[in-house]
């Protein structure tokens, strides 16, 4: 499969105000994601996965480095043509006012696209949804269902990069395995690469390619997943994986 260069990251670090003092919560990250591809992005609590993936989507800044999507910096796009095509799936889904339609909608509306009614019903459907009538009101949902109408939401962009950030946390076992045959299906169909966040090692060796390892403030791995899982070149990683 011929593979192309989507995303470039190089010497990223993050600088946090903790406890009055400034303090380096990631430095040095450089990698590249080459498209299609899915990437599991893993490290224990409080590494910065999340932060990573919020500078990749533009929703917060890195202090040092530089990023381009498509060989070009972020001051070469608007930040909305950036989060149209890098879109950022947050773990606490934020469901606008309205119904589940309008949320569905939303995206249409501020990228000036047809909205896909039946794609979107799809999609519904394949993350476990069938039964939620898109009438109800969005802030009525479970946390695991407005979880899934972000995710189809940001789907229904058809987004370059999805960045998932721990979305199954709050799902049941089936609900879980749906999200994840549909992601795999979506991948497949769009091309769609991914950065996914979880904490969940067995969803990730079943669903990545590759694994970016976060530990000692930085990317300290970044390998083809089975040989992470089996070989990791790094104590840290071994640790993490309770590989003796
Ligand atoms: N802008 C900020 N200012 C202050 N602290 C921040 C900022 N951004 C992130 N942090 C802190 O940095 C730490 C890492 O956060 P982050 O959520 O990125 O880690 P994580 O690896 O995703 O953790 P988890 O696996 O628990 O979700 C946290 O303690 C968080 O509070």
């Amino acid at each position: 499969m011929s593979t192309e260069l989507i995303l470039d990251m190089n010497g990223l670090s993050k600088r946090i105000a903790a406890l009055g003092e400034e303090r380096v919560l990631f430095s040095g990250v450089t990698a590249r994601l080459e498209q299609p591809a899915v990437i599991a992005l893993l490290g224990l609590s409080g590494q910065g996965k999340s932060t990573l993936l919020r500078i990749i989507g533009l929703l917060d800044a890195a202090s040092e480095g530089s990023i381009r999507y498509r060989g070009r910096k972020p001051e070469e796009w608007t930040s909305q043509e950036w989060r149209k095509k890098v879109c950022y799936v947050a773990q606490h889904a934020v469901m606008l006012p309205g119904s589940v339609e309008d949320n569905l909608r939303a995206v249409s509306i501020l990228h000036k696209q047809p909205f896909d009614r039946a794609l979107a019903s799809q999609l519904l459907r394949d993350c476990g949804l069938e039964h939620l009538d898109l009438g109800k009101r969005a802030s009525d949902l479970s946390g695991g269902e407005k979880q899934r109408v972000a995710l189809v939401r940001s789907l229904l962009l058809r987004p370059d990069i999805l960045l998932l950030d721990e979305i199954t946390a709050s799902l049941d076992l089936h609900s879980k395995q749906a999200v994840e045959r549909l992601l795999a299906s979506w991948h497949r169909q769009e091309a769609a690469s991914m950065i996914w966040v979880t904490h969940d090692l067995k969803q990730a060796r079943q669903n990545s390619h590759k694994v970016w390892f976060m530990a000692e403030h930085t990317l300290l791995e970044n390998m083809d997943t089975e040989l992470f899982f089996q070989r990791p070149d790094s104590e840290a990683a071994r640790k993490f994986l309770q590989i003796p």
